[in-house]
């Protein structure tokens, strides 16, 4: 990979002459549009509506380009939802979507999504089993899922080991995706979020079915990286507080598909939001840069 918008300092990039992905990332910074404190999205009034039911109602919501946000809801509150329009994969049916400056139903999505990293369940799904992982990794490049004829060179190939490495599975790349661990699959998935040098970076529960200590140690992972100042703007999707990392800047509560609260993350976990937005009262108490919830009652 060659320099790209050098804001993943995640990986370190070698500079190679190329026109593979290398050279797509590094042609991506000049014309990325909008100066570095306009908004990476900007939603307003955004409304998706599915069998006359709105799955999204009416959120209005902006990212800036140096924070990092946490999107908490339950079951159903529309998280994955949201996301599918931030990495835009859905349109609104009504209000307006802008991601990286640009406004859905205007620009060639095909162009905007390599600029955004994506980790989901869905797109985890579409991995074929027989997939090599660095070939995971590497085909975000084109924002493809599986590999077939597309050449990749050799700093190409160093960035994805090195992120791998980030992310504490080195040594994985010759296995196949098939074989791994639900927890060496969820690394390998953020892996292949930040290959592209991303300017956004999208993580649908990252943590969901891992076990304490590979959570603990994702948490910590994503704690780097959101502290890191280099690092895209981020956003993370969870149902618990305690998988909020450290590191992160802000909050967005999601009940039903309204927005409870959002703001700065000390100013939005309070029990009262958390409690109207998960339905139940309760406690939560935060310690040493991480968060804890649990029944009032119990
Ligand atoms: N294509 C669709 N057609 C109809 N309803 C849909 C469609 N996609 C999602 N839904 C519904 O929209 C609601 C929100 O779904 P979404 O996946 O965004 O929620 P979520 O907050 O991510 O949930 P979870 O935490 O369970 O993953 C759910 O009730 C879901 O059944």
């Amino acid at each position: 990979m060659s320099e790209g918008t050098g804001r993943t300092s995640t990986a370190p990039r070698p500079v190679s002459p190329s026109t593979g992905p290398s050279a797509r990332r590094a042609a991506v910074a000049p014309t990325a549009k909008g100066a570095p404190d306009e908004p990476v999205l900007d939603l307003d009034g955004v409304t998706v509506v599915r069998d006359g039911r709105p799955l999204l109602d009416d959120v209005s919501w902006a990212v800036g380009a140096d924070e990092r946000w946490v999107v908490l809801g339950p079951n159903g509150a529309g998280k994955t939802t949201l996301l599918q329009v931030a990495s835009g994969r859905l349109h609104p049916s009504r209000g307006r979507a802008e991601v990286l400056g640009e406004e859905l139903g205007l620009v060639d999505v095909f162009e905007l999504r390599p600029r955004i990293g994506l980790a989901s369940a869905a797109l985890a799904e579409r991995v074929p089993a027989g997939e090599r992982v660095v070939d995971v990794v590497l085909t975000a490049s084109y924002g493809m899922v599986g590999r077939w004829r597309e050449e990749y060179e050799g700093p190409d190939h160093d960035r994805a080991r090195e992120l791998l490495a980030a992310l504490g599975v080195a040594g994985l790349e010759r296995r196949t995706y098939g074989t791994l661990s639900e927890g060496e699959r969820k690394r390998v998935q953020i892996a292949r979020a930040l290959m592209s040098d991303p300017e956004l970076v999208l993580l649908d529960e990252p943590a969901a079915g891992l076990d304490l200590g590979g959570r603990e140690d994702l948490v910590q992972r994503l704690g780097a990286l959101a502290a890191d100042p280099l690092s895209p703007a981020l956003v993370l999707v969870t149902h618990h507080v305690e998988e909020v990392p450290p590191g992160i800047t802000h909050a967005l509560l999601l009940r039903e598909g309204r927005v409870v609260g959002q703001g700065p993350l000390e100013q939005v976990l309070t029990a009262e939001a958390l409690g109207a937005t998960f339905g139940l009262p309760l406690r939560v108490e935060r310690s040493g840069g991480r968060w804890s919830a649990r029944a009032a009652r119990a």
